[in-house]
């Protein structure tokens, strides 16, 4: 750079500078006016008063609650929206009797005294040409300018000219900011991209809220992130109908989650609800997979007829006759009556709900037996018989969804329910599963599907009212040292005396399923993985939701698309659909992306293929480590140590060592020593997810080992931005 380049930079980052100060001292202005809303509103709830609440009173209190709410959400807004606050500057053309305009853009809108805006929030439509205008269609802006920002000082600017020269007292300095932000470090967590969404993007963010929108590309081509980008529109352009109704975004795994949690309050947009498929439902969080067979088994829609047939079934153990005396009569029940009555109550009520009705039903057929004196009386006499109520309690007592799943532990019944669905071999299966949960105390993430589609058909669990006890019992009884002496976890010992789940078989069913939250949009991502169960528990909390769903078929690990694209469907409804389709890769270096494309086209050769348009000249390194027949070379350990801190010493910024289970072990150490830097991963749980480099061990065995096969091995090297390893053994 030569000296004068160097002060034109320096002087426009000066100008730009002194905007930002205005800005940051408008804003804290702002912050001040929000603190005073919050500390009036606290006023206002404070009475002297005691006794009786008048009801002038209450509605006082109800607004302060409102207030200090409010304040207090926009207090934590403005405080976050330091970092990187104004990003972007348009200069407009001259328009007949007005000067060039100028517009700020930022991560939120804010006003001087005058209300004339200072900054435009993003999403506002005046902000639209800094994304939309390119140089052959420039929608009369001259120059693009990115700021870029730490805390409150400008620190670089990048322009892009949208005219063929620029005015003479305009100057245009950088090389555009979109390389500039490709080429950074990329971190352990996913980046807004605020300052750069390209036109394109831009299309699919701002997009029409109606329907199904569909964002389809291959590796690194941004759907995840124009996704996010679009859900913080969303809130901005419609945001009654999705803060109050709800957006929830589903990925894959819960180390995606933790990877994008930070994008979307970056954007100032906290009120999304995230969740890996394993902890779709309340209460329960699934991190463990079942074998790929097995998961196949439990994905697939045959899991229907064998839900339906457990949730009808009798409970195991529960008695299959009915003895008692009712008024000085005996009743006798049989096996076949009781089955009778069973499926007339289940015909039109879930079974949680039908306690009463089995009673009613219960008492007509004993009638029907007995036919002396009064019908009401006995009728009466049967309602409040001791003996009946503790046959129900046995017969039919509340099931809990993930108790019915538990059955399935039994062969024999396994079997039974699943007749004419499942072969022998795949319900042994199933009941070996169960087993192994049961041995465990964890849940698959394949089993949240279903015991959500069982929960709908049992209808929630009632519980009967706890008794009342008194403040001393409590006190006296669950005395928290006592507790604790035993080893048990207390959340709060006087509200919820629960114990923590001791046992194995406790512990799966810790605590109640409620209904499914629904919600106003469902963001989809990694949707080409989804399994037909899953997308029917995700159906069930979008029933009146737009959707956007991210995908790409080509990184998929579930075997059967047809049938997971029928549940698919389902779950639309009938709603529209638009489709956006990404073509730029914007993650991997060329030289990586050529290397794994290598791998996907003669597995998959209609794959959807992107540009990658970064070259950093350097090609992923191969490095070869020995085994059992061949001890000349070292062992993987050993190689994959020594690689590791080659990459750790020649970039700056996250890495991850992907590694198939048979070399897991050799290699679970190292991350060690790199305070963070480096994480140790498994082929599947890679998706979504990128590093600044990959250091990838034995691609050949992850290809074995993966149900995805190839397509795995294709997500796995497509994890990296700047650098890549790969490790083979010798042949
Ligand atoms: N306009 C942009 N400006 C800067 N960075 C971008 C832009 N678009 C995408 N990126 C970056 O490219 C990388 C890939 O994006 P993302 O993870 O959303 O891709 P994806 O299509 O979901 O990938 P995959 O399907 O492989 O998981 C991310 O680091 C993202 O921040």
């Amino acid at each position: 750079m030569t000296d004068t380049h160097v002060d034109a930079v320096a002087a426009e980052i000066a100008i730009e500078q002194q905007h930002l100060d205005r800005v940051n001292t408008e804003l804290a202005k702002a912050g001040q006016r929000a603190e005073l809303v919050a500390v009036d509103g606290l006023s206002r709830g404070r009475t002297s008063r005691t006794g009786d609440v008048r009801d002038e009173e209450m509605s006082g209190l109800f607004e302060r609650d409102a207030l200090v709410y409010n304040a207090a959400r926009r207090q934590a807004h403005l405080e976050r929206q330091h970092e990187g606050l104004v990003f972007g500057r348009l200069d407009l053309e001259e328009e007949p009797d007005h000067e060039r305009e100028i517009r700020y853009i930022g991560r939120l809108g804010v006003r001087d005294d005058d209300y004339e805006p200072l900054v435009i929030d993003w999403r506002a439509p005046a902000a639209s040409p800094f994304y939309r205008a390119t140089p052959g269609n420039n929608l009369g802006v001259i120059r693009r300018r990115v700021l870029r920002s730490r805390g409150e000082e400008v620190i670089g600017v990048e322009d892009d000219l949208m005219v063929p020269e620029a005015p003479d007292d305009m100057v245009v300095v950088g090389d555009g900011a979109l390389l500039a932000a490709l080429t950074r470090s990329r971190g352990q967590q996913m980046r807004d991209i605020v300052a750069t969404i390209q036109a394109h993007q831009d299309e699919a963010i701002r997009a029409t809220d109606r329907g199904i929108t569909e964002i389809t590309g291959g590796p690194g081509t941004g759907k995840t992130v124009v996704a996010l980008h679009r859900a913080a529109f969303l809130l901005y352009a419609n945001r009654r109908r999705y803060e109050s109704g709800g957006i929830l975004v589903i990925g894959p795994s819960s180390a995606y989650t933790a990877y994008i949690e930070r994008v979307l309050p970056s954007l100032g947009e906290d009120s999304v609800t995230l969740r890996s498929l394993g902890d779709v439902v309340d209460v329960i969080t699934a991190v463990r997979h079942d074998p790929p067979e097995v998961a196949a088994l439990k994905g697939s829609l045959q899991m229907r007829t064998v839900l339906n047939r457990l949730a009808a079934m009798a409970v195991p153990g529960a008695p299959t006759s009915l003895r008692v005396m009712v008024d000085g009569r005996a009743v006798h029940l049989d096996e076949t009556t009781l089955t009778d009555i069973r499926r007339r109550a289940l015909r039109d009520r879930n079974r949680n709900q039908a306690a009463n009705a089995v009673r009613d039903l219960l008492a007509e057929a004993a009638w029907r037996q007995v036919r002396e004196g009064e019908r009401e009386d006995f009728l009466e006499a049967f309602d409040s018989s001791m003996a009946v109520d503790t046959f129900l309690g046995q017969w039919w007592p509340q099931v809990d969804p993930r108790e019915a799943l538990l059955w399935l532990q039994d062969t024999e019944l396994a079997y039974d329910v699943s007749r004419s669905v499942l072969s022998h071999g795949d319900a042994a299966a199933l009941a070996h599963a169960t087993r192994e949960t049961l041995e465990l105390g964890t849940w698959t993430v394949a089993d949240v599907a279903l015991i959500d589609e069982l929960s709908v058909r049992l209808g929630p669990v009632e519980h009967e009212a706890p008794e009342e006890r008194s403040f001393f019992e409590v006190e006296e009884l669950d005395g928290v040292e006592e507790l604790r002496a035993m080893g048990s976890a207390i959340k709060d010992p006087l509200v919820e005396h629960h114990l923590s789940p001791t046992s194995a078989h406790e512990r799966l069913l810790y605590d109640t399923i409620g209904p499914a939250d629904e919600y106003a949009h469902v963001l989809v991502d990694e949707a080409q993985d989804l399994s037909p169960m899953q997308w029917r528990m995700i159906g069930r909390r979008g029933r009146r939701a737009s959707w956007t769903v991210v995908g790409d078929v080509a990184q998929a690990s579930w075997q059967d698309a047809a049938e997971a694209e029928h549940a698919r469907l389902e779950a639309y409804g009938t709603q529209q659909r638009q489709s956006f389709h990404m073509t730029t890769n914007y993650r991997n270096a060329q030289e990586i992306f050529d290397y794994a494309r290598a791998v996907i086209l003669p597995a998959v050769p209609d794959a959807d293929i992107p540009d990658a348009v970064r070259e950093t000249g350097v090609q992923p390194a191969e490095v070869t480590f020995g085994d059992a027949l061949d001890t000349s070379r070292p062992a993987v350990g050993t190689v994959a140590e020594q690689a590791l801190a080659d990459l750790a010493q020649e970039l700056e910024g996250s890495i991850a060592v992907i590694t198939p289970q048979r070399h897991a072990n050799a290699v679970a150490g190292l991350a060690e020593g790199y305070e963070g830097r480096v994480t140790v991963i498994d082929p599947l749980s890679t998706k979504g997810l990128e590093w600044d480099a990959t250091l990838v061990v034995d691609p050949d065995a992850i290809v074995d080992e993966s149900p995805g096969g190839a397509r795995i091995l294709y997500v796995v090297l497509t994890r990296a931005a700047h650098r890549m390893s790969v490790l083979r053994p010798t042949d």
